[in-house]
């Protein structure tokens, strides 16, 4: 199954545009505690002076709330939201526009930051610096720059991939926010209000259920959530009872960790065709006929947070946990190997 198919991805589909189920406040958003508190107090204080509000750059795997954030931020400020994306912004002249446009205290919201076009970067800096935006008008010997002012605005920009951005745009934004997978907990809080908000009868063990195979995310709990209910109403459930969602998720082919079958598969390919790793991320793409950044993106931060690989200089390799997981012996000489690693690090 690619990753466009896949049930479980984390990417973005057109259900989500639903928004029945965004919290549309701070204190309605669950999770990311230390996250929320802090931003809690910057935009009091930011408020309380008048002032706009330092830039903020959201940085976490998808689906874990950094456009729901983004939104809730203006929201709560009391100022408008303008939202746009880094691959859409072409030229220079497509963010200048954006930017003369804002109004005294706007968020602007950058999505996948990292994808900008460095020329457009360029333009990014003094007007986030300074609030200026430098042009360089004309061609050639007539060409001259004009400084134009801008409104003082805060850019809200997210990312999934930190490490793509250039260090001075890093260095610009004063407040980074890290987003972390959600607990089981914290999802189950979600998936409780979402059948409330759906008006789906559900049992906990049915919202633990649930929460359990959402894979830490936000995003694939609402649509787990919208999947079980059609299986409920089909076969007649009058609750969600765990029995429910038992059966509606494995049929959705969502295991007890919540991994489908592509996270199974690049498991499997390790194990199977590498011996276990280390093997290189670009093999792994063209061994699953995926693009590497899907990889990277959606299938590995939450392999790599459940402990069932490990990044090494090397490349990919493969835990005790998950061999034990897909059910495949681990070869001697790899458990060997992680063994005396592991002596080696209690030296
Ligand atoms: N803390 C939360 N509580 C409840 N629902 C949430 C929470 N965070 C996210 N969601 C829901 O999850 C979905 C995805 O959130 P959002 O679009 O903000 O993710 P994202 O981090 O911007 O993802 P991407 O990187 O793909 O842009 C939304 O439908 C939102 O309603
Ligand atoms: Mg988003």
């Amino acid at each position: 199954m690619s990753e466009a198919g896949r049930l479980i991805s984390a990417a973005r589909r057109g259900e989500d545009i639903d928004t029945t189920l965004r919290p549309q406040t701070l204190d309605e958003f669950v999770g990311q505690q230390a996250a929320r508190a802090n931003l809690k107090v910057f935009i009091e204080a930011a408020r309380s002076r008048g002032e706009a509000l330092d830039h903020v750059l959201f940085v976490g795997p998808p689906g874990l709330g950094k456009t729901t954030l983004a939104q809730i931020m203006a929201r709560e400020l009391g100022v408008n939201f303008r939202s746009t994306s880094g691959p859409v912004i072409a030229k220079a002249g497509d963010l200048a526009a954006l930017l003369t446009n804002l109004e005294e205290r706007d968020v602007l919201f950058i999505d996948e930051i990292h994808r900008l076009n460095p020329a457009v970067e360029e333009i990014l800096y003094p007007a986030m610096e300074d609030y200026q935006l430098d042009l360089i008008i004309g061609e050639g010997p007539a060409a001259r720059s004009v400084k134009i002012d801008l409104a003082k605005f805060t850019l809200v920009a997210a990312t999934t991939r930190l490490g793509l951005l250039t260090t001075p745009l890093r260095d610009r934004f004063g407040i980074p926010v890290r987003l972390d997978f959600y607990t089981v907990d914290e999802l189950k809080l979600i998936v409780t209000r979402g059948a409330r908000l759906l008006g789906l009868p559900m049992d906990d063990e049915g919202a633990e259920e649930i929460a359990r195979r959402s894979r830490g995310t936000p995003r694939i709990a609402g649509r787990l959530l919208r999947r079980v209910r059609d299986f409920a109403t089909v076969a007649g459930a009058e609750r969600v009872t765990r029995k429910v969602a038992d059966e509606a998720l494995t049929r959705l082919d969502v295991d007890e960790l919540g991994l489908d079958q592509l996270d199974r598969r690049y498991l499997h390919m390790i194990a199977e065709n590498f011996g276990g790793g280390p093997v290189g991320i670009e093999t792994i793409a063209a061994a699953l006929s995926e693009p590497r950044d899907a990889i990277e993106d959606i299938i590995e931060p939450y392999q790599i947070q459940q402990g069932f690989i490990q990044r090494t200089p090397r490349g990919r390799v493969l835990t005790a946990k998950a061999w034990k997981h897909i059910g495949l012996p681990m070869p001697k000489s790899v458990a060997d190997t992680q063994i005396s690693l592991f002596q080696d690090d209690e030296d």
